[in-house]
C-alpha cells in the first residue's frame, strides 16, 4: 500500500504529527506496534503537567503556542484536556536553577508571584518549604489530561482521513526516494516517514544506519495517600509542584494534585535506572522510592509516606536533556522526533506541527538548532 507520509510510533509526539499531516491533507499511515490503548511507552496515565517554567526561551516561545494549540484540540475533539492548576516551583534560592527559571519567567513575562517565606503556608498549605528554598507560584501551570489527550489526537487524525494500524510492529526501514516500511504483518511504501518510536527509537534508527545517544530509564511513577482525603487535591485548586535540588536526591522531584484517584497524591523523581524498554519491569530498582519517602515525609506532612500505588513509564534521556527534532542525515525525507527526556509531552501538538513541517518540506515555525542531531555528533559524549 503507498502513503505520501508514515508515520511510526502512537504516542503523544506521533500522534500529533499525524494529525498536523491529516490536516494538511495528507494521506498518512500511523503505525504502532501495540494494540491501543496501550501502557508501556511513555505517553500513557491520566496525568502531565504543563507549564512555561522553563529556564531556556526556545521552551517558552513553543509553549505559547502549544498551549494555542491544546485549546484547538480541546474544541475539535469536545474533550476538556487542560485544567488550571498553578505550578508550584521550589528550590534553592541562590542556586543557579532556580535563579536560571526565575530570571527566564521574568524576562518572559510570565504570569507569576513570588511566595516570601513568610506567607508562604498561607497560600500552599500543608507544605515545608525547606530552609534556604524559595518558592514562585506560575499561574498558568496546570495538569493536561494525557491519555484523553492521546485519544483526542488520534481521532481527530482519523476524522481527516487518516488511517492507524495498531499491533503493527515496525521491523525494517528501507530508505529510498520510495522508503519501504516492513511490519511484522505488511509492507508500506511512502515518500516521506516520521520516526517518533519514543523509548525504542534508538534500535529503530539503527536499522537506518544512525546512532543516537539516547538512554531509557524507568520511572516509578507513586502515589501518596493523603491522611486528611481532599488535602492535595485538584478540587481545591493545589497546584502542580517542582522540588529542584531536594536534599535527598540528586534530581528533581515533581507532584500532580490528587485527581485520577481520589485520595492520592502523585510524587515522583525526575529520574530512573536505565532499562530495556522491553523489559521495563524487569527493573526493580527502588531506591528512588526510598529517597521519595524521605522527601514527602519532611515536606509534605500531610501524605503517608509510603507509596499507595506504584506504576511504571519510561522516560528517553538524551545528554543534554534537549529533544531531537531533525530530518535524519542521511535521508532527508525521514524525519526524526526522539529524546523528550521526561517533559515532551506538554509541547505534544506543537512538536507535531514541526515534525510536519520538516517533513512537508517547509520552513519550520521554530529554531530548531538547540534539537540537531548534529550538536551529538560535534561532540560524541
Ligand atoms: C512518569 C512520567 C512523567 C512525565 N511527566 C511529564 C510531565 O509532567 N510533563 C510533560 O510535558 N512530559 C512529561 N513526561 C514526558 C512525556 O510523557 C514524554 O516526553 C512523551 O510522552 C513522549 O512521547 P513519545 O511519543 O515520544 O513516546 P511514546 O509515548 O513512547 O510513543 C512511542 C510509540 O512508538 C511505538 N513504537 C516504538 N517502536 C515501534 C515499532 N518498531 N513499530 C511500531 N511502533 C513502535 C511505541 O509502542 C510507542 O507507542 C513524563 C514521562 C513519564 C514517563
Ligand atoms: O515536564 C514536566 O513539566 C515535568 C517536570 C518534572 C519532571 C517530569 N516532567
Amino acid at each position: 500500500m503507498v502513503y505520501e507520509y508514515i508515520v511510526i510510533g502512537a504516542g503523544i509526539q506521533g500522534s500529533s504529527t499525524a494529525y498536523h499531516l491529516a490536516k494538511n491533507n495528507k494521506k498518512t499511515l500511523l503505525l504502532e506496534q501495540f494494540v491501543l490503548p496501550h501502557s508501556r511507552g511513555s505517553s500513557h496515565g491520566q496525568t502531565r503537567i504543563i507549564r512555561k517554567a522553563y529556564e531556556d526561551d526556545f521552551y517558552i516561545n513553543m509553549l505559547e503556542e502549544s498551549y494555542e494549540l491544546w485549546a484547538q484540540l480541546e474544541k475539535e475533539a469536545g474533550v476538556k484536556l487542560y485544567r488550571r492548576t498553578g505550578l508550584l516551583l521550589m528550590g534553592p534560592e541562590k542556586g543557579k536553577d532556580f535563579q536560571l527559571i526565575k530570571s527566564a519567567m521574568q524576562r518572559n513575562k510570565i504570569p507569576s508571584v513570588v511566595l516570601e517565606r513568610h506567607e508562604f503556608s498561607q497560600h500552599i498549605p500543608n507544605v515545608n518549604l525547606t530552609s534556604g528554598d524559595g518558592a514562585i507560584l506560575e499561574s498558568t501551570g496546570g495538569v493536561l489530561y494525557a491519555d484523553r489527550a492521546l485519544r483526542a489526537a488520534q481521532t481527530v487524525f482519523q476524522s481527516h482521513g487518516g488511517t492507524i494500524n495498531d499491533g503493527e510492529k515496525v521491523i525494517n526501514i528501507e530508505p529510498g526516494d520510495l522508503i519501504t516500511v516492513t511490519t511484522d504483518s505488511g509492507t508500506y511504501q511512502a515518500k516521506n516517514l516520521v520516526i517518533t518510536a519514543g523509548p525504542w527509537a534508538k534500535t529503530l534508527l539503527s536499522h537506518t544506519g544512525l546512532q543516537l545517544p539516547l538512554q531509557v530509564v524507568r520511572i516509578n511513577v507513586c502515589y501518596w495517600k493523603e491522611k486528611v482525603p481532599g488535602s492535595y487535591s485538584i478540587n481545591n485548586r493545589f497546584p502542580c509542584f517542582i522540588q529542584i535540588h531536594p536534599k535527598e536526591a540528586e534530581h528533581d522531584i515533581y507532584g500532580l494534585p490528587s485527581n485520577e484517584y481520589p485520595g492520592l497524591m502523585k510524587v515522583c523523581y525526575h529520574m530512573g535506572t536505565e532499562t530495556e524498554p522491553d523489559e521495563r519491569d524487569r527493573q526493580t530498582d527502588r531506591r528512588d522510592v526510598d529517597a521519595l519517602s524521605s522527601y514527602v515525609s519532611r515536606c509534605f506532612p500531610g501524605l503517608v509516606s509510603v507509596p499507595s500505588v506504584v506504576e511504571s513509564c519510561m522516560y528517553t534521556m538524551t545528554p543534554d536533556k534537549h529533544f531531537v527534532l531533525d530530518r535524519h542525515p542521511s535521508y532527508s525525507n525521514i524525519v526524526i522526533g526522539a529524546g523528550f527526556s521526561g517533559h515532551g509531552f506538554k509541547f505534544g501538538p506543537v512538536i507535531g506541527k514541526v515534525l510536519c513541517e520538516l517533513s512537508m518540506g517547509l520552513n519550520p515555525s521554530y529554531d530548531l538548532s538547540p534539537f540537531s542531531i548534529q550538536r551529538f555528533q560535534a561532540n560524541p559524549k
